[in-house]
């Protein structure tokens, strides 16, 4: 029975779904500590959290079972994703279900900053009587400042505008088209924060995100500016945001989150322009229920081999399209592969062409599978679609993708040449409908055979008695031959011949084969072949 472990308060109905399910063991330690984090995590398949659990590399090194890890909640910098996508474990999350509640959550900051709500409840309950301190200003006529227009960004601005507010946006995925259809004005982010009365930011925390809001850019802002962090701690520079709060640049600051959690000793929390609360924005009852419900379906669907949408990083299919791409999937390895085992010494370029029907199709998971079909001859640990474009990079192989419509002869076609410091090789193969996946080309030779789990190639010279000669040595090892194509250049010229075996070659007659006049390479290779 597959076992998931669950770290962070979840809400019910998302437990509910877990156990309801029937087919997985689930238990429960919400608070465990990281030493002890690693020290479980081995006989897991399965992690669920929510921003509390820090899933760190050493985490996921020891997780040698795990396969999911589940995010009830958007953000997933608490999870090393790098150290997942090379493990081969998928990142999965819930971005959909806290949208609404966290805008909403933000929008009540932006009027508890500006009519110092809390501010003014914490002085009437010590007894104090305070109207003209409290003074606070509209958000009609106000211009918010929107840095990251995603799901949260879009939300607020739409509640902003209801409030009579003008909306200005920096989002490097913001078409100036989408603005004008929301209302909104799309600028760079100096011009953004130069413009804006309120700023608040909707990015992921990544490290381009880290300190984006720093001295430089508070230097640019309106004195008396008020902003909002109800994304992510870190986002804003919390030591710049200090020096920008002593100097009046910064008139007030409502912040959710912080670069060090839980904020206990945050100097920020002094400050009484600064108003507070403890990562709150995804917290209601909704958004919690949305979350979980949503997360543990994908951790249900994922474990059972079936497929869910939001995969962080694995781009996500529908079961309609990957029934589709699924025969290049098969045919990408298995060419990428023979490939591999073909050329002489290292691999420095992978090239693809692609031809006809697969430009149709989701082409990054042909591609993710060619890919594993190569690296997984050369690389010491197990390669998944998953960890395969991290791997090719980080060994410094270059991928060069080329798409054509149409084959002269093919109505699908894909091409893997390999170039490496020794030598070059170049496969092809196609899918026939009926007929399952085919090579079709080995470096110069034209050929036509299924690819089978043991196969036999020989480069030679063409001459009588060169096919019963090598059948004779199989046959003698008591190898099955179960399909064979001969192709050669010119009569008399080179050959080759590429032979189905049922069964390993041993080695001692792969060098009588060797041996034979004329014979220039022989190889056994063993394809990926799926059943
Ligand atoms: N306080 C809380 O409890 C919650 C916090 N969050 C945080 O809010 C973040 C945003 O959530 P969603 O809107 O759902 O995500 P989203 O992915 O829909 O939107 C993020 C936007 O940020 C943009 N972006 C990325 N890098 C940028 C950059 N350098 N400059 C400007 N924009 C950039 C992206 O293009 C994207 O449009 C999450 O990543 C999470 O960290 C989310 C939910 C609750
Ligand atoms: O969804 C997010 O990104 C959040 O920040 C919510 O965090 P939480 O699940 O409340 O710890």
């Amino acid at each position: 029975m597959q076992r998931i472990l669950v770290t962070d308060p979840i809400s019910e109905q998302g437990l509910h779904e877990l156990y309801a399910a029937g087919d997985f063991e689930i238990v429960e330690k919400v608070g465990i500590s990281a030493g002890e984090l690693v020290h479980v995590i081995a006989e897991f398949d399965a992690l669920l959290v929510r921003s509390q659990t820090k899933v760190t590399k050493e985490v996921i090194l020891a997780g040698k079972k795990l396969r999911v890890i589940g995010r009830a909640g958007v953000g997933v910098d608490n999870i090393d994703v790098r150290a997942a996508t090379k493990a081969g474990i998928l990142v999965i999350n819930a971005p959909d279900g806290n949208t609404v509640t966290t805008a909403e959550f933000t929008f009540s900051m932006m009027l508890a900053l500006a009519r110092h709500i809390p501010q003014a409840n914490a002085s009437l309950r010590s007894g104090k009587w305070e109207r003209t301190l409290f003074t606070g200003v509209e958000l009609r006529d106000k211009i918010l400042g929107i840095v990251g227009f995603g799901r949260i960004g879009t939300e607020v601005a739409k509640r902003a505008q209801v409030f009579g507010m003008q909306v200005i946006a920096y989002d490097p995925f913001l078409s100036v088209t989408r603005g004008e259809k929301l209302g909104i004005q799309v600028a760079s982010l100096d011009e953004t924060i130069q413009k804006a009365d309120f700023i608040t930011v909707h990015t992921p925390l990544t490290k381009d995100t880290r300190h984006l809001i720093s001295d430089k850019e508070f230097a640019m802002m309106k004195r008396g500016v008020k902003v909002l962090n109800c994304a992510r701690g870190g986002i804003i520079d919390e030591a710049a945001l200090i020096r920008a709060l002593d100097e009046g640049v910064v008139s007030g600051a409502a912040l959710d989150v912080y670069e060090e959690e839980p904020a206990m000793a945050n100097p920020l929390l002094s400050y009484p322009q600064v108003i507070a609360t403890p990562h709150l924005g995804a917290s209601t009852v909704e958004a919690q229920v949305n979350v979980a419900v949503d997360v543990a379906v994908g951790l249900i669907r994922l474990l059972r081999g079936e497929s869910y949408p939001h995969t962080v990083n694995l781009p996500a299919l529908s079961a309609e399209a990957r029934k589709k791409v699924e025969p290049f999937v098969q045919l990408g390895e298995i060419i990428g592969s023979m490939a591999a085992q073909t050329i002489r010494g290292s691999v420095q370029q992978v090239q693809i062409k692609y031809f006809g029907e697969p430009i149709t199709q989701p082409i990054d998971a042909i591609t993710r599978s060619i890919l594993k079909g190569v690296l997984t001859h050369f690389y010491r640990e197990e390669v998944h679609l998953i960890s395969a474009n991290l791997i090719a990079e980080e060994i410094g192989i270059e991928v060069i993708e080329t798409k054509q419509p149409r084959h002269a002869t093919y109505a699908n076609l894909i091409e893997v040449q390999l170039s490496g410091d020794q030598s070059k090789v170049a496969v092809a193969g196609t899918v026939i409908p009926g007929h399952g996946l085919h090579i079709i080309q080995m470096d110069e030779y034209s050929v036509d055979i299924a690819p089978s789990e043991a196969m036999v190639l020989t480069w030679h010279r063409d001459q009588p008695g060169m096919i019963g000669h090598v059948g004779g040595i199989l046959g003698q090892s008591g190898v099955n031959i179960a399909s064979m194509q001969v192709s050669r250049q010119e009569n008399g010229g080179q050959a080759m011949m590429i032979l189905g075996v049922d069964r390993e070659v041993d080695a001692m007659h792969l060098k009588q084969i060797r041996d034979t006049v004329g014979m220039d390479r022989v190889l056994y290779i063993e394809l990926p072949i799926q059943s």
